[in-house]
């Protein structure tokens, strides 16, 4: 049976006003969201835990009085809830996800790495200078949409630029639906700038560049220089050692920050859907195509066409819509094809097997 037993958390706050005091639970990011999925004999034989750091070796879990390690596994990331399994760990139940950031693999082999799990706010970041690309946040905003996280532009070293508002009014033309704020990263600022989305039993993740001031952020959240001095050293993928961390930080007022750089890396693999969202004036337009199937390219009755003719939106966006469209649909095809290799080979090899056993 599922049903929602968070009303019989400790100290729960059910209303979700920010001014009840926070459970430990809560303090993790639990959420009603991941109470809904389990039973209260659930949660006494088999407690939720999250994953707030990813080792090679180990994950690092947290819960209610409980601070312990479990054994890596490939289908488990930071961010997630499991329910702690006491005697066979290895075996601890994964609760559904409310958002997911994966890749794919670097190199052959397994087609998806997932990233991170359970983040509410993705503050797409880049300062108000060089770094500033337009493309680049569509990326970024059409992974957050996909992913089902709320994207928010943040954009950094606002006091190294004479007009920061020249910036927040490009940022803003992006999408209807996503906000945008500019600010020195440095000091004070972010905490209040930022305060709407770092809520108690909220997890937020910086996306963006290198050299953007994505650790300088949550150095300012999190009232200390945590992050720049606890880097855990791993081996990638190549067998190299790199410096990676992959891991939750909580910040005073009991908002997680996720700080993971194999973030920057992100490719846009099956995220249709969520460039349509970035998109969603050129999506609305292509209803009054008039092929069903208009690529705005070439076709006549092409709605969107005539909406660049009368300047109603700029041949620039179309131009980009087109790229990224592109590229995520480069990239899932060839996740596809591997796919379908995959399988291909996975039937011979049954059929090897058959033979073998045939002639025994
Ligand atoms: N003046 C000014 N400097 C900033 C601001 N934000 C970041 N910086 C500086 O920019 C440099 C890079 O900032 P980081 O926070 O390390 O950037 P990052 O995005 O975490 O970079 P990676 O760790 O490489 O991904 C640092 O020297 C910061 O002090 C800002 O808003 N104003
Ligand atoms: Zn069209």
């Amino acid at each position: 049976m599922v049903r929602d037993y968070s009303q019989f958390l400790p100290l729960s706050h059910r209303d979700g006003g920010s001014s009840s005091p926070v459970t430990p639970l809560q303090a993790l990011g639990w959420q009603p969201f991941f109470s809904q999925q389990i039973g209260i004999e659930d949660f006494d034989a088999t407690p939720p835990v999250r994953v707030v750091q990813v080792h090679r070796n180990a994950l690092h879990v947290l819960g209610d009085s409980i601070d312990t390690t479990l054994p890596p596994r490939q289908d488990v990331t930071v961010g997630d809830w499991l329910l702690l399994d006491r005697t066979r760990p290895h075996c601890s139940r994964v609760l559904n996800r409310s958002s997911l950031i994966k890749r794919r693999a670097p190199g052959t082999g397994r087609d998806e790495q997932l990233i991170a799990a359970n983040i509410d706010t993705a503050f797409i970041v880049s300062s108000c200078n060089q770094d500033f690309n337009v493309p680049r946040f569509e990326r970024y905003i059409a992974l957050a949409f996909e992913a089902r996280i709320t994207p928010v532009i943040v954009l950094t070293k606002a006091d190294q630029v004479a007009d920061p508002q020249t910036y927040l009014d490009a940022a803003r033309t992006i999408s209807d639906t996503v906000e945008a704020v500019a600010l020195d990263a440095r000091g004070d600022e972010p905490q209040s700038v930022l305060a709407a989305w770092c809520k108690p039993g909220k997890t937020v993740a910086f996306l963006g560049s290198s050299g953007v001031g994505k650790s300088t952020l949550a150095n300012a959240l999190l009232n200390s220089q945590t992050i720049d001095t606890q880097e855990i050293r791993e081996d990638d993928s190549k067998g190299r050692h790199t410096t990676t961390r992959r891991e939750l930080h909580s910040m005073p007022n009991g908002c997680m920050i996720l700080d993971t750089p194999g973030m920057r890396e992100l490719q846009l693999t099956d995220a249709e859907a969520g460039i349509d969202d970035v998109f969603a004036d050129i999506q609305q337009l292509s209803l009054g195509c008039r092929f069903k199937d208009c690529k705005h390219d070439t076709e006549p009755g092409c709605a969107v066409a005539q909406a660049i003719e009368q300047g109603a939106i700029d041949a620039s966006r179309l131009a980009r819509w087109h790229k990224l469209k592109a590229e995520n649909a480069f990239n899932s095809a060839s996740l596809a094809e591997r796919r379908s290799r995959d399988k291909a080979f996975g039937k011979m090899v049954r059929g090897v097997k058959k033979l073998k056993e045939s002639r025994r």
